[in-house]
């Protein structure tokens, strides 16, 4: 499917939503200093070609204007004429689309998923079981165990970007950088968000569960 293929409204539902979970994530704190990049998929997914909307790079992502998204291609490329530059994280986007072929990912720097990542950043992954939120993910064993990927945080994002493919875990929907922040996603923005939110809830029993033992 080329992106001349996909309707005007299926752009427009897309924008409409992701506008909307910015919103939301806004109102949580979820995007300090400009933090933060949000995308959603519009049209069929195939490994070779796919497109999403994409938040535009350095903006204040509390604040609702017509320059907040534009479309970039599997490589990151607008598909369209304009002078928004695409999230400088967007190629971190294209690895999750092509690996999972979901139709959202989110990512946020919050305390909890910074602190996190940086205690467990030389173990490489953050160990969590037992914890009825890991249900969020699908998983309904009884005390399952997860390990959610810490990958370094480098400047060069190309370099993360590489990286993903032998960090992701199967039934993980989620991956941090260390001392940076969290990619989430899901097979829509519905669901992108409560893995989010299972994710977070997760991050600060653990912080917390660390401050009890001590
Ligand atoms: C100001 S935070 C540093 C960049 C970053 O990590 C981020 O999430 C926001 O970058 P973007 O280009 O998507 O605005
Ligand atoms: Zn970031």
């Amino acid at each position: 499917m080329t992106f001349s293929d996909i309707t005007t409204e299926e752009k427009n539902r897309v924008l409409s939503e992701l506008a909307d979970v910015k919103d939301d994530f806004a109102k949580r704190g979820w995007f300090p200093g400009t933090s933060g990049n949000l995308s959603m998929r519009v049209g069929n997914f195939d490994a070779e070609e796919f497109h999403f909307a994409v938040t535009a790079s350095g903006k204040d992502k509390a604040a609702r204007t017509p320059e907040d998204f534009l479309f970039v291609d599997k490589d990151g490329k607008a598909c369209e004429t304009t002078s928004l530059k695409p999230s400088a994280e967007t190629l971190i986007h294209c690895e999750i689309y092509r690996l999972t072929g979901c139709g959202a990912v989110f990512h946020v720097h919050t305390v909890f998923n910074n602190l996190i990542s940086e205690y467990y950043g030389d173990q490489g992954h953050v160990p969590i079981q037992g914890i009825e939120l890991i249900k969020a993910f699908n998983i309904w064993e009884e005390n399952a165990a997860i390990e959610v990927p810490v990958l370094p945080n480098y400047a060069h994002i190309p370099s993360i970007a590489k990286l993903v493919p032998g960090m992701l875990q199967e039934k993980v929907p989620g991956i941090l950088l260390r001392n940076h922040g969290i990619y989430v996603w899901g097979k829509n923005a519905f669901e992108a968000r409560k893995h989010l939110e299972a994710f977070e809830f997760l991050f600060e029993v653990m912080y917390r569960g660390l401050l009890l033992k001590k």
